[in-house]
């Protein structure tokens, strides 16, 4: 299983974030961590995880020892919608289609949606992130059987194996029809030199082949270890014999293979597609059969899967076709199960996982040192939203983090994230993680702006204090405005126990547990003691109580914490106190 590490307890029970690569496919395998969930519900406390495509039995197998297994294949549209309202976590494979509705549909309960399997193109990532739901997928498992198939296709087609099996078993024997052509010495184009396609390169090397590929993210080591070429585009498609392709469908390889680039490439190339369909523009590869252009064209992988029974591709002569089986080996099948298992059951646990596909990248020894800053940054944001007065409307935030770490060696997107938690959730219905906080900031017309304070010193604590500020609004306690008007909020990490220190321009120094209550009264002896007897004779238990003044005998900012929350009567005695000047009451 991923490396992980459980934050969830330090998270609020609708809480969970995540973290991974910012783009949508994993160009490179580096490590990505999600960091995850929160209560999971379904019928016995356990949560419910739907399957809606076949499954490796030792996946199913480990999803049942954590959860409810709905294993529903062949869902139409609206099924699969009326399911998903009661379910945690989706498992698919390349067959279902997981879409806005889908995602809609949920009504937020479905928390991580796995993929058994490498492409992510038939899950709408950007629904999925704006909904909050996390989407892993299993991304290694399958890649020698992809690769395995390529070199399959790539050898029965040059032999004719489909169109001479078909032909001895309509009882010919047609010998001078099926003579093929020799791969050794021939140049082999492999379009993406990603996990497959660098398998498939190592694999023809082996069978003679010259190798040459495209891929502007592979690094040129990489593929020199391997014997193989790393060329322009133009020049792989205009020298190559065949042409392999490897690369993940998007907007930019969607249709990469056209009429244009057709007519760049030598005369009877010959094509292998394990990839998507989406990447060859299907009518152009009719075309070019039929001129000649490509000799001939194996293909696992169709635009629209399965493709309509009279597909002119599928009954052309010349080419031989498998019903998208490139990842169809017993081997690759068990290992994606337990790979796209593992994922989901730990983003369920509130885990951090390594398979995330739509969220910021945050490595384990970066979330591991950030773990109490995070805790602290939601709480801030938290606090902050509540010295609000009601309609003022948040539209600029400002967070400051003070560092002696150089700021390139402070990875805040996590921080942030947390802040804007903080911020938004109390004050609307939307649970906010790492995967949407951006999003929703955006679509709620919340401006986070983030600021660097380098400070002098060693480098020890990744981060001295954060301040969270909030502009052009006004507030319910007056004191905690700053100079210039916003409140302003600061906090620390103090033996590891996130706490306030500053409220607008008074210090203060209480640990962010349970609940607040701010009062500014003029400073003078015995308020302590007149608060606490009040919350004491109401049974509210008060954890921390610290007094911030800007002068002896001046204004002074009382912040209590308290472990329970006091009655309305509690809080009116408190704010009846004659010297109590204001007084709020935070929940955290
Ligand atoms: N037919 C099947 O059953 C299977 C199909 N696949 C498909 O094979 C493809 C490759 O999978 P993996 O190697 O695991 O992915 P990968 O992410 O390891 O490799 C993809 C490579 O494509 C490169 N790339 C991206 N855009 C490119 C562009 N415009 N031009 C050239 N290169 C570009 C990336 O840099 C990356 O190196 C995916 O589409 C995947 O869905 C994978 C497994 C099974
Ligand atoms: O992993 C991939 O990208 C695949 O194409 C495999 O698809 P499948 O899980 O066999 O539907």
């Amino acid at each position: 299983m991923a490396t992980s590490l459980n934050l969830s307890s330090i998270f609020s029970s609708s809480s969970r974030l995540v973290t991974t690569p910012s783009s949508v496919f994993p160009i490179r395998q580096r490590r990505r961590i999600i960091l995850v969930t929160s209560s999971s519900s379904g019928a016995g406390g356990k949560p419910t995880i739907l399957v809606t495509e076949k499954l490796g039995q030792a996946g199913i197998d480990l999803l049942k020892k954590y959860a409810n297994v709905d294993c529903s294949y062949d869902l139409s549209l609206e099924e699969l919608c009326t399911k998903i309202s009661l379910c945690d976590a989706l498992i698919v494979r390349s067959g279902t289609k997981v879409g806005r509705d889908v995602f809609e549909s949920s009504r937020g309960r479905l928390k991580v949606v796995g993929r058994a399997g490498v492409g992510i193109d038939n899950v709408d990532l950007a629904a999925a992130t704006e909904y909050g739901c996390l989407v892993v997928n299993a991304p290694t498992a399958n890649t020698v059987a992809a690769a395995e198939h390529g070199i399959a296709l790539l050898t029965a087609m040059a032999r004719n194996i489909a169109q001479a099996d078909a032909s001895i078993k309509a009882g010919k024997w047609t010998r001078n029809k099926y003579v093929g052509v020799s791969l050794v010495g021939k140049t082999l184009a492999v379009l993406g030199f990603g996990k497959v396609g660098s398998e498939v390169a190592r694999r023809a090397r082996g069978l003679g082949m010259h190798v040459i590929t495209h891929d502007p993210y592979a690094p040129a080591d990489r593929a020199r270890a391997i014997g193989v070429e790393l060329v322009s585009f133009e020049v792989a498609i205009s020298t190559a014999d065949f042409i392999s392709l490897h690369l993940p469908l998007t907007a930019a390889t969607s249709k990469m293979m056209n009429d244009v680039t057709f007519a760049m490439m030598k005369k009877g190339v010959r094509i292998v597609n394990v990839a998507r369909g989406g990447v060859i523009d299907e009518e152009a590869l009719l075309r070019a059969l039929d001129s000649g252009i490509v000799a001939q064209a194996a293909l696992d992988v169709f635009t629209v899967e399965p493709p309509v029974k009279d597909n002119k591709l599928v009954l052309h002569e010349s080419v031989t076709a498998t019903p998208h089986l490139g990842a169809s080996t017993m081997e690759a099948q068990e290992g994606v199960s337990i790979e796209v298992a593992e994922a989901v059951i730990g983003a369920l646990r509130g885990e951090l996982a390594a398979t995330a596909v739509n969220a910021p990248m945050v490595p384990l020894e970066v979330l591991r040192e950030l773990k109490p800053y995070v805790v602290l940054a939601e709480k801030l944001g938290r606090l902050a939203v509540q010295l609000v007065t009601g309609g003022s409307g948040v539209n600029a935030v400002k967070v400051t983090y003070a560092s002696s770490r150089a700021p390139d060696d402070l990875d805040t997107r996590l921080l942030r994230a947390m802040v804007i938690k903080g911020i938004i959730e109390p004050i609307s219905s939307v649970f906010i993680n790492l995967v949407n906080s951006d999003y929703i900031a955006k679509q709620r017309g919340v401006k986070i702006s983030e600021e660097r304070m380098v400070l002098d010193g060693s480098p020890e604590n990744p981060i001295e204090y954060i301040t969270v500020r909030i502009a052009n609004v006004e507030s319910r306690f007056a004191s905690a405005l700053s100079e210039s008007g916003e409140i302003k909020v600061e906090g620390r990490v103090k033996q590891g126990v996130p706490s306030l220190t500053k409220v607008g321009l008074f210090g203060v120094d209480v640990s962010l547990e349970g609940s607040v209550i701010l009062c500014r009264q003029v400073d003078q002896p015995g308020m302590i003691g007149k608060v606490a007897s009040i919350l004491g004779d109401e049974n509210v238990n008060v954890s921390f109580m610290s007094v911030g003044r800007i002068a002896p005998g001046k204004q002074a900012v009382m912040a209590i914490g308290v472990d329970e929350q006091p009655s309305k009567e509690t809080l009116k005695k408190i704010g009846d106190i004659p010297a109590i000047e204001e007084f709020v009451f935070l929940k955290l």
